[in-house]
């Protein structure tokens, strides 16, 4: 894979992505930059936690003189958390350079947008709702962009962003460079790239392998009813660093975040219905470490990039498998090892096999943690607490104090004594969650499901298209390792014949629920750019 010295970019940029520890390139990065960079539009496909977002970031960066003071560059994204994100690492790959970048989306005072506006940004990070807002206010023009990123295309349009996207594209001026990233290439997005971009390049880093090696999957058949006893043995045994469960619907979500609080788990919710101040900070919280478990519904599936993310836990299946693939993909980022864990009921064993067959991965069946796994997986992590507290001369002081009670006690029990109190009881609160419909699989012909969805050639036809087999380790050992097989040969299309109904899976309630608490429902513009 090719080091970034090679791609000739500006020695300033170079330098950032040094101090980003980025040692060479990801595979879909060594393809797009140097296509990128000659000006030509393009279209990336690569799976989840590729480093896509460098891989449009970087040519960008490098191509905008920083003497510019007007709005060049424009980035689109599905979601608020991932406009702020793109735009810290973007602020990230310019930290030398000096480029001003800016992320503009719902849920934000606009006014404060509009003073930040004034400081003359380059490259404008927002989602797709609230920049309109500002193009009709005309704090935002766009006649001087000549880039175009669209990131998570195809979830932009399955949230019902396809008019405002329109809008806004014929706003910028002809003479531009447009980039599409995009997890799948349904009709609707062609159609998009076809009446937008001009002879665009089509990057897919499809691997041979058609499974993900660094994120370990496994399914729990359990019970609507068990589904939360079933979560804290398995939060208990696994002893997640940092995890993210997925929810079906806001009140799932919310009900559960308290559930786990309530039982003594550090966990908060994030989903459409939060004030962006609840989400921010939710997310602060959730990156620095002060929670260690974040539940959320598929407002957090897509783009988001939290680093050391070991699980991720389907409290409820999704929908469809696109969704599973981007929620699990929350793990096993830039490659990292992660751990994917569904709970699925016996209602759903159907659609599980589907996502099985759809994803081309077989998921192992595993048993319930019982409560001895649950109990011994809570010994074991307060044993290492000791051990790394037994490092350095922090426990100094409390010597004196242990040689005493070693003098009068057995020195199991003591230890066996402090062990259980550190440990802590469990709280045992009972807890009722609503129940959630079963997800039903979607009524399919058999040679449908298989031809339908389209396995063996690759969303822009050609199978196995980019080589990007299994790369090595980067000579150093701590280069950026990216041996993964996944899922992005078979991506299938949605136009096949399984139906997404997105609507249903992404937050509201299933099915029609009626309570209105979705975060992508029908049009108008879906509450998670409002
Ligand atoms: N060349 C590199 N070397 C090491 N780490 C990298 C490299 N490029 C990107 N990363 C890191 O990999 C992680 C994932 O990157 P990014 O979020 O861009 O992935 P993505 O392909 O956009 O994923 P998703 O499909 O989930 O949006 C980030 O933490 C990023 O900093
Ligand atoms: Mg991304």
């Amino acid at each position: 894979m090719k080091t970034f010295a090679e791609f000739g970019l500006e020695p300033k940029v170079l330098q950032a992505i040094t101090e980003l520890g980025f040692e060479e390139s990801t595979p879909i990065q060594s393809k797009s930059i140097p296509i990128a960079l000659t000006g030509s539009d393009l279209i990336g496909q690569a799976q989840t936690g590729t480093g896509k977002t460098a891989a449009f970031g970087i040519p960008l960066v490098n191509k905008i003189p920083v003497t510019e003071d007007r709005i060049v560059a424009l980035i689109m994204t599905p979601t608020r958390e991932l406009a702020i994100q793109v735009s810290e690492e973007i602020g990230k790959l310019t930290r030398y350079k000096g480029l001003r970048s800016l992320p503009i989306y719902g849920g934000q005072e606009i006014g404060r947008q509009i003073r930040a506006l004034k400081k003359r940004p380059q490259i404008i990070i927002g989602t797709p709702g609230r920049l309109l807002d500002h193009i009709n206010r005309k704090t935002i023009r766009l006649d001087d962009v000549q880039t175009v990123i669209l990131d998570e295309a195809d979830e932009m349009l399955d949230m019902g962003f396809m008019e405002d996207i329109t809008s806004i594209l014929s706003l910028v001026p002809d003479e531009r460079q447009t980039m599409l990233f995009s997890a799948t290439m349904p009709p609707n997005i062609r159609k998009l790239a076809d009446q937008f971009l001009k002879d665009p390049q089509h990057v897919s880093v499809i691997p041979t392998q058609v499974s993900a090696p660094t994120i370990d999957q496994a399914y729990i058949e359990v019970h609507e009813r068990q589904k939360f006893d079933a979560l804290s043995r398995l939060l208990d045994m696994e002893s997640p660093e940092l995890a993210i469960i997925f929810g079906r619907t806001k009140r799932r979500v919310d009900e559960l975040s308290e559930a786990l609080q309530k039982r003594g788990y550090s966990a908060d919710g994030l989903h459409g219905d939060l004030s962006q101040n609840q989400r921010d900070a939710v997310m602060r919280k959730f990156r620095d470490g002060s929670i260690d478990v974040l539940v959320a519904t598929d407002v957090a599936a897509r783009g988001l990039d939290v680093s050391g993310v070991t699980h991720v836990i389907n409290f409820d299946l999704p929908q469809d498998p696109e969704s599973y693939v981007h929620r699990i993909g929350r793990t096993g980022r830039a490659g990292k090892e992660g751990t994917a864990w569904s709970f699925v009921t016996p209602r759903e064993l159907d659609h599980m096999h589907f996502i099985e067959k759809v994803t081309r991965h077989k998921i192992a069946k595993k048993p319930l943690p019982s409560i001895a796994e649950a109990i011994e997986g809570k010994q074991r992590v307060t044993a290492e607490r000791i051990l790394e507290a037994m490092d350095g001369d922090s426990v100094q002081e409390f010597k004196a104090i242990a040689i005493q009670l070693l003098e009068q006690y057995d020195s199991v029990n003591l230890l066996a004594a402090a062990i259980k109190l550190i440990t802590g009881e469990k709280k045992d609160v009972n807890i009722e969650l609503t129940p959630e419909d079963p997800i039903r699989a979607k009524k399919r012909r058999p040679d449908v499901r298989t031809s339908g969805r389209r396995f063996s050639g690759g969303p822009f036809g050609g199978g196995n298209r980019s080589g990007s087999g299994p790369r090595g380790r980067g000579e150093g050992g701590g280069g950026y390792n990216r041996d993964r097989g996944g899922y992005g040969g078979n991506r299938s299309s949605s136009g096949g014949s399984y139906n997404r109904d997105r609507d249903n899976n992404r937050d509201g309630g299933y099915r029609g629920r009626s309570e209105g608490r979705s975060d992508a429902p029908r049009r108008p513009r879906p509450s998670a750019d409002e």
